[in-house]
């Protein structure tokens, strides 16, 4: 698989993600403003994926200004730090990454401005590595929920490019094919960016695990017929009784999931969990722009004029979850108690607090 980013000299290079798979092409940030534009136009996307970009971004913010006065260095990169939270609002890993970049600065302002720019290097790099250690745990644990031979439904992409590396739903089926389970799988395309048809069959036709790629609205049929065994999918927000948010159509399949009997599981780093809200109705929905419906890569497929609703997320309410996997073990209902336990191993910031 390809890397889904890299730090390298002073860039942060990212795979664009809106090429593949026709193209593989390289998106280069040289600054906090390209961190935010690759992360607003999906260059990079997923949870966890724009929560490693963030990072990196808050340290070429901090490298841009490190010749300014304290005052000033410690200034600029809180703006620059509000400016990358802003670029996409439903996904919590960039809020949580770029805050616990705001706590190592915090945990350090006394130190020489050349010190600080280390040790947010170095934050940045842990954060990027522990995403591949966590998503690897991840699919350790949700292998234990997969069956022999089991037919597996996944949507949009939570896989390697979704993440720093592994995947998290994606991470579940490597795992479960890894040891031999002998798994396939069925991907929706996910309408409108087609993250299942571009990047998730782009990932499992690589690696020789075996996928069908279905239109979205294909997956009811196949769940009535007791064909999926499963469902698993990613995450970018999870409320503390467990509601969670994730790609638009998730809230759908787990309709349908409940009504013909088949588990649905959520597979996502406890960094994804939101312990400041309590539940789903909190969740800012990210609306994105209507050329993403009444488009398909740049070419009109709807009149001009139409109107369009363009929620690129929907929530899941958490009677409809069969399990949380997360890196710390599965989470089963009721998950309020069961989620309150994870709060102590996720570092929490406080992105308005003083620096
Ligand atoms: C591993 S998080 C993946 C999560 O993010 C995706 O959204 P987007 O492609 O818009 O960033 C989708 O909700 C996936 O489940």
């Amino acid at each position: 698989m390809y890397d889904t980013l890299k730090f390298e000299g002073d860039t942060l290079i990212l795979i664009d993600q809106r090429k593949l798979p026709q193209k593989v092409e390289f998106f280069k940030c040289r600054d906090y403003r390209d961190v935010e534009f690759a992360i607003a136009d999906m260059v990079v996307r997923g949870a966890p994926a724009i929560g490693a970009a963030g990072a990196y971004g808050v340290y070429l913010a901090a490298s841009e200004f490190k010749n300014n006065s304290e005052e000033v260095f410690f200034k600029k990169v809180k703006e620059a730090n509000k400016v990358l939270v802003k670029a996409r609002p439903t996904a919590v890993n960039l809020f949580w990454a770029i805050n616990r970049m705001e706590q190592a600065m915090k945990r350090n302002r006394n130190k020489p401005v050349s010190e600080i720019l280390e040790i947010l290097r170095e934050e940045a790099d842990n954060i990027a590595r522990e995403d591949v250690e966590t998503n690897q745990a991840i699919g350790k644990f949700g292998n234990e929920v997969i069956p022999q031979g089991a037919t597996i439904l996944t949507h949009c992409n939570a896989g390697a490019l979704a993440t720093v590396g592994y995947g998290t739903a994606l991470g579940v089926i490597r795992a479960a094919h890894e040891s031999g389970k002998n798994i396939k799988v069925y991907a929706d395309e996910t309408r409108p960016r087609l993250q299942g048809a571009r990047l998730t069959a782009f990932e499992l036709v690589e690696e020789g695990i075996p996928v069908t790629l279905i239109a979205d609205s294909v997956a009811a049929t196949l769940i009535r017929d007791g064909v999926i065994d499963v469902i698993v999918v990613g995450a970018d927000r999870i409320a503390s009784n467990g509601d969670t948010a994730n790609k638009i159509g998730t809230f759908m399949l787990s309709e349908l999931a409940v009504r013909f009997g088949v588990p649905l599981y959520i597979a996502a780093p406890v960094s994804t969990i939101d312990f400041d809200i309590n539940d789903g109705s909190e969740i800012v929905i990210e609306e994105r722009s209507p050329e993403e419906v009444t488009h398909i890569q740049g070419i009109q497929i709807a009149p001009d004029g139409v109107e369009v609703y363009n929620p690129a997320f929907d929530v899941t309410p958490a009677e409809n979850i069969t399990g949380i996997i997360t890196e710390k073990g599965i989470i089963e209902p009721p998950y309020k108690e069961g989620i309150a336990s994870l709060k102590s191993s996720q570092k929490k910031g406080d992105i308005d607090g003083q620096l």
